[in-house]
Formats: structure tokens, sequence, C-alpha cells
């Protein structure tokens, strides 16, 4: 459930007085989601998407994000596109809250991804770096090999209450991935970061539309595609699906071509990958308050993706045929 911050009737009137966009015919909180409150908007004269920006969002990033919508909407990328005031501002603020309207993009998240699905994945992707290209402002992954440290320390001594042997395991990555991390020089632009299917609509076998920038940064590129390596081709059995790995990177490359270095780089990508999505949901898991609004997330799927990764030999293991 995300709607942290409820919009009484009189504070939205309010807020659309400054929109050129009609007139409110219904508003809605929508369920999905954990990190922002959304609403759907329907006006006389479209839909749009409100959201108030909660406390994990940092309202200096705000400019990033918004700005980074409107520049990849205008490369011709299916993206939420932000709706201007009739000052030209696109974040205002609304119970207290920073908070923008966006266009509403049709389509359904697919929740067991196909190969050909993960095709369209790859190829949107590969389109998604590119049109990155030439954006202004820049932002760290605040997420990446120098982030997780801090999160092995708020997890740490609680993380074998988990899983036996988690925090030594933790401990032990770390010092393995770090190094390695390092010695890597990659291309890097923009990246999403988060493109997990539930943030990409699909209309049919088609996609649609990529939503959720909230956690877009300037990185590697390749880390781009191991998150999602890691998001769309293991079974729900914890088995890696070739098929489907061997689909997305292809239409991928065949979108941005991929360098011999990427290439061999994605094993330790996706590696550390499944450590930061173990990490940032373990610190969740341990950290949200039993009763909580919020839907915890299951540390120790990422944990089984990680030990995949561990046993992997190369880049054929994830499908990739040169
Ligand atoms: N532009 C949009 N068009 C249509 N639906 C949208 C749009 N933006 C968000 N939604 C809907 O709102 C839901 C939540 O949005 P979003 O994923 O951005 O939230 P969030 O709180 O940042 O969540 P999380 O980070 O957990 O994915 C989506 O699953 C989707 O159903
Ligand atoms: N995609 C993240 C949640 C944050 O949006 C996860 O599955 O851990």
């Amino acid at each position: 459930m995300a709607v942290y911050t409820e919009v009484p009737d009189e504070d939205l009137a309010a807020f659309l007085k400054a929109y050129d966009i009609g007139e409110a015919v219904a508003f809605k909180g929508i369920a999905e989601g954990v990190e922002n409150s959304n609403y759907l908007l329907v006006t006389t004269q479209a839909r749009f998407i409100l959201t108030l920006y909660e406390k994990r969002v940092e309202r200096s990033d705000l400019p990033f994000f918004l700005g980074l919508l409107e520049h990849l909407s205008a490369k011709g990328l299916n993206c939420p596109q932000p709706v201007k005031a009739r000052d030209g501002a696109v974040l205002g603020e609304l119970c207290g809250r920073p908070a923008a309207l966006v266009t509403f993009l049709d389509g359904v998240s697919v929740r067991r991804p196909t190969a050909a699905h993960c095709a369209e994945l790859g190829r949107a992707l590969a389109e998604l770096h590119e049109a990155g290209r030439g954006f202004g402002l820049t932002r760290p992954n605040a997420l990446s090999v120098a982030g997780w440290r801090a999160l092995e320390r708020s997890a740490r001594g609680r993380g074998d209450a988990v899983a036996g042997g988690l925090d030594a395991l933790i401990a032990q990555e770390l010092d393995a991935l770090e190094p390695a991390f390092a010695a890597l020089d990659l291309p890097t632009g923009v990246i999403h970061a988060d493109l997990f299917p539930n943030n990409v609509f699909f209309l049919g076998d088609r996609l649609s539309g990529l939503i959720d920038f909230y956690f877009a940064c300037d990185d590697v590129f390749a880390y781009d595609v191991a998150i999602c390596l890691n998001a769309w081709c293991f079974e729900p059995n914890g088995e890696f699906n070739v098929t489907k790995g061997g689909a997305l990177l292809a239409a991928y490359h065949a979108a941005r071509p991929l360098s011999e270095a990427e290439i061999a780089a994605l094993p330790i990508l996706a590696r550390g990958a499944a450590l930061r999505f173990m990490l940032t949901r373990l610190v969740d898991w341990l950290d949200t308050p039993p009763g909580a609004l919020v839907k915890k997330l299951d540390p120790l799927e990422y944990l089984k993706k990680l030990k995949f990764h561990q046993r992997a030999r190369g880049v054929a293991d994830y499908g990739w045929r040169p």
C-alpha cells in the first residue's frame, strides 16, 4: 500500500489551481509501489499520476529525476512526462510534501516475463541508455559499491537471524566485490537502476513504457543490464533461465553494442547487483516495524541469486552467445 499521505479534496483543488489541466473528475490512491504516495487523477482533459515524495526521496534529487523525465520524453522515450504548472514549474508542494504531476502511461506490467518480454526490455534499456546522453544534470549512485558498506554496517550482527551465516557471507562478498568493481573501467551514463518488471508496461507483447525513475543516476551502463538480468531472468524456483538472459542480452546488444569488456564484466556486475538488492531488502526487512503498511520484499530471493552468480563460470551461463 503506497498512500502514506492522504490528500483532502480542498488541498487537491488548491494544488490544481496552479495547472491548466481541466477539472478533476476522479482521484484515487494507488496501492502498488513502496516509496512514495501515488494517486491516479482523471481530469476533464486527461489522466495523470500525482506523486507526493516521501521521506526516502531527497528533495535535492527531484530536479534530476523530473529533468531526466523531460529529457527522455523529448528524445522520444515512452516515460512519464512531468506536467508544467502555469508558471512553468514541474515541482510543487501538497500536504507538506514535494509533489509533481506526470502523464499517465497505458499498459500493464507482467508478473512472469517471457523471453519475448525480456527481449523487449533489453531493447528498451539500450534505448534508454542512448536517450540519456546529453542530459545536463548528474547524480552519483548512492547504492553502488561505495554505498554497500554502510548497508552492511546497519545490518551487521542481525543477518544471521534471517539466514544462518548471512553476516559472514555479506562481509566476504564486500571484500571480494570492492576490489573487483574498482578494477572495472566501463562506459557510464544515465542508468535507471531499478528497472524491475513492475516498472515496465506492456500492451500485448510490445513494451509500451518505463516508469519509476527515482533510483536513476550516473553509473556503468552494463550494471543496469546486470540489474535487469537479476530482476527478469530468474524463475520462481531460483533457476536462471538462459533463454531469457540470452534474449535480453541479444536485444540490448542489437540496439547498443556491448564492448568485450562490458560483456566480460557481466558476471561480476550481476553479483554486485544481487548483493545490492539483498542488502537494501535486508535492511528494510530488519528495520520495518511489524504492522507497517509497506510490503516487505524477501532478501533471501537475492541471496539465492547471489549464489548463482558466485558459481557462474562466465557470461555463457547468462545465455550470451557471441
Ligand atoms: N506514469 C504512470 N502511468 C501509469 N501508471 C503509473 C505511472 N506512474 C506510476 N503508476 C502506477 O503507480 C504504481 C506505483 O508507482 P511507482 O512504481 O513509481 O511507485 P513507487 O512508490 O516509487 O514504488 P517502487 O519504488 O516500489 O516501485 C505503479 O505500479 C503503477 O501502477
Ligand atoms: N526493486 C526493488 C524495490 C525498490 O523499488 C526491489 O525489488 O528490491
